[in-house]
């Protein structure tokens, strides 16, 4: 089984989590892609609604992508969200499993301030996205972690086809069609009224305005 997993905050979830995910389960022809709320965000002082809203807004988009399914695994977890703790867990629960933890360039750029970053190679493989804002400096030390882990779509495929496959440690960088929206944007944006329609999907823009979402 192969599982691709967004983690992230979504507050709010938008197309610029839900568009590269499903575009990353085809490309890559994952088995199933998980889109999993964190509960404590290790590096955000805090979050601007409940974490019940968060997660609601997640389920919604899931009823309405059937390509992605919800993972509330950090949701009952009251410390900080740390990746490498959560993907320890899910080997346990899914022994079988290889994980494809996916991120975009702003993740990728601050991993070494990860919670014990360098475990998550033993865990997982890495699934990099580009993001409008973002690059990788060329001598910086993660562009040399890159060149020593990257590898393609299809030899991805190949090793995925091959009984001794490698099942964690790659990083595995995918084009997709990139997406200038953040988060940050969006809260913004309802607060001063201005038009979100073609930012997120439709589940969760009712969601935000029949729960008065982001308004202060
Ligand atoms: N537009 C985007 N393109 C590519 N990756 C993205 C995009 N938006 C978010 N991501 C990735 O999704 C994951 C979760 O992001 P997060 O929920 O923090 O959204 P955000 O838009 O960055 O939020 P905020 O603006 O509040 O910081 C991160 O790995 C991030 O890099
Ligand atoms: O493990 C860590 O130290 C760590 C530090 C920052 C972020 N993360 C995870 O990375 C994902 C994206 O985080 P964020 O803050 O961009 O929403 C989300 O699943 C976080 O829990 C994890």
């Amino acid at each position: 089984m192969h599982i691709g997993i967004l983690g992230g905050t979504f507050d709010p979830i938008h197309f610029g989590h839900i568009k590269p995910a499903l575009e990353i389960k085809q490309k890559l022809l994952l088995d199933e892609v998980w889109l999993m709320p964190n509960h404590i965000p290790p590096h955000k002082q805090s979050t601007n609604i409940t974490t019940q809203h968060r997660l609601k807004m997640v389920q919604d988009v899931c009823l309405q992508y059937p390509q992605l399914q919800l993972c509330d695994i950090e949701i009952n977890r009251d410390t900080p969200s740390y990746t490498v703790v959560t993907l320890q867990q899910l080997k346990q629960a899914y022994p079988q499993a290889s994980f494809y933890f996916i991120m975009g360039m702003d993740s990728f750029i601050n991993l070494p301030s990860w919670h014990l970053w360098q475990q998550l190679f033993e865990l997982c493989h890495i699934v990099l996205c580009q993001r409008p804002g973002w690059t990788l400096p060329p001598d910086s030390p993660m562009q040399q972690v890159l060149n020593q882990r990257a590898t393609t779509i299809a030899q991805l495929i190949d090793n995925k086809n091959n009984t001794s496959q490698n099942t964690h440690g790659d990083i595995i960088p995918v084009d997709i069609c990139l997406q200038n929206i953040s988060s940050t944007e969006i809260r913004q944006k309802v607060q001063s009224n201005q038009d979100i329609s073609k930012l997120l999907a439709p589940c969760t823009i009712n969601y935000i305005q029949q729960h008065h979402l982001y308004r202060r």
